[in-house]
């Protein structure tokens, strides 16, 4: 099946004062893998809630496959791991999953979940004696327990470390592989940039920003020009600059060509020239500064 599978339209969203989604369009294929990306409070989690069905918008419609994501029949085929995840933790690993295996008609057996998403072994320990990290993979993993179509993870990998992290993404990347749609939001930028195809930035409550991670890194269009010299000339194009311990200058540029041609023509004396791209974190924070710039 192709088309869409998630759709916001004219959503909004407030608590209280507090506009948390305004006018927010997204419509989201099958088989996509989207990053929700932005500050805190930016409102990802309130617009994740929307789609699992978990609250209503004010305003506008959201939908999973043209339906009420508050339905039964939609919510089976949604997976979900909320930021914060509640286990029981009197149970056991073990039976946690063949708890959640109950709620569906053909679920993934437990053992096959477990060594997709690396927490083999650990199926007789209660969920209450789980670290941190496991206690969170185990939350991923169970969001794929019902072979749902489509998945909301909402900061998968906080406080994980390298290894764990790495597991759960090559989980996703399977999911993903056999035709899965997965949207997560991640404040680990590098996370975005491994695993999804699409980024969907937003801040104060509206999407700024969509495309692909090469093109939202491209609209930005900065490239970092980094150099040894001594005092500097004000330059032209200079978004941010600034110096590190070795006194070595960074400056932030969205043409680094003419900031180059710039430094020559004022005889500027530089050694060690080097321009580089700069990454999405850098990116991101450059068009949110942006756009707070032209609110001013
Ligand atoms: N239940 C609630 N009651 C009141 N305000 C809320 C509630 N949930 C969210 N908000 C507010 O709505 C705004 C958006 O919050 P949301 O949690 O959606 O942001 P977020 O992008 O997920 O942030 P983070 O990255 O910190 O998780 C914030 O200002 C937040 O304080």
């Amino acid at each position: 099946m192709t088309g869409l599978i998630a759709r916001a339209a004219g959503v909004s969203r407030r608590y209280g004062d507090i506009v948390a989604l305004d006018h927010v369009d997204l419509d989201i294929p099958r088989g996509q893998l989207v990053g929700l990306l932005g500050p805190n409070g930016a409102g990802k989690s309130t617009l994740i809630n929307l789609f699992v069905g978990l609250r209503r918008p004010d305003d506008g419609r959201v939908e999973i496959r043209g339906r009420n994501p508050m339905t039964p029949a939609t919510r089976r085929i949604v997976g979900v791991t909320p930021q914060e995840t509640g286990l029981p933790l009197s149970l056991r690993v073990g039976e946690t999953a063949r708890l959640v295996a109950a709620h569906f008609a053909d679920p993934v057996p437990p053992a096959e979940l477990f060594e997709r998403f690396g927490l083999t072994g650990i199926e007789g320990r209660q969920c209450g004696s789980l670290s941190g990290g496991q206690k969170r993979r185990l939350a991923v993993a169970l969001a794929f327990a019902g072979r749902p179509e489509i998945v909301f993870l909402d900061e998968p990998t906080t406080g994980l470390d390298v290894d764990a992290r790495h597991h759960l993404w090559e989980g996703i990347r399977a999911f993903h592989a056999e035709g899965g749609t997965v949207v997560l939001t991640s404040h680990y930028l590098d996370e975005v940039e491994a695993l999804a195809e699409r980024v969907v930035v937003i801040d104060h409550g509206r999407v700024i920003r969509d495309g692909s991670t090469a093109e939202i890194r491209d609209v930005a269009g900065m490239r970092r020009v980094s150099l040894t010299a001594g005092e500097l000339p004000a330059l032209p194009g200079v978004v941010s600059a600034a110096s590190d311990d070795t006194g070595r200058a960074h400056l932030m540029t969205t043409d680094a060509d003419a900031l180059v041609r710039e430094l020559v023509t004022a005889g500027v004396p530089f050694r060690d020239l080097e321009v580089r791209s700069t990454s999405l974190e850098d990116a991101f924070l450059a068009m949110t500064a942006n756009d707070h710039r032209s609110l001013a």
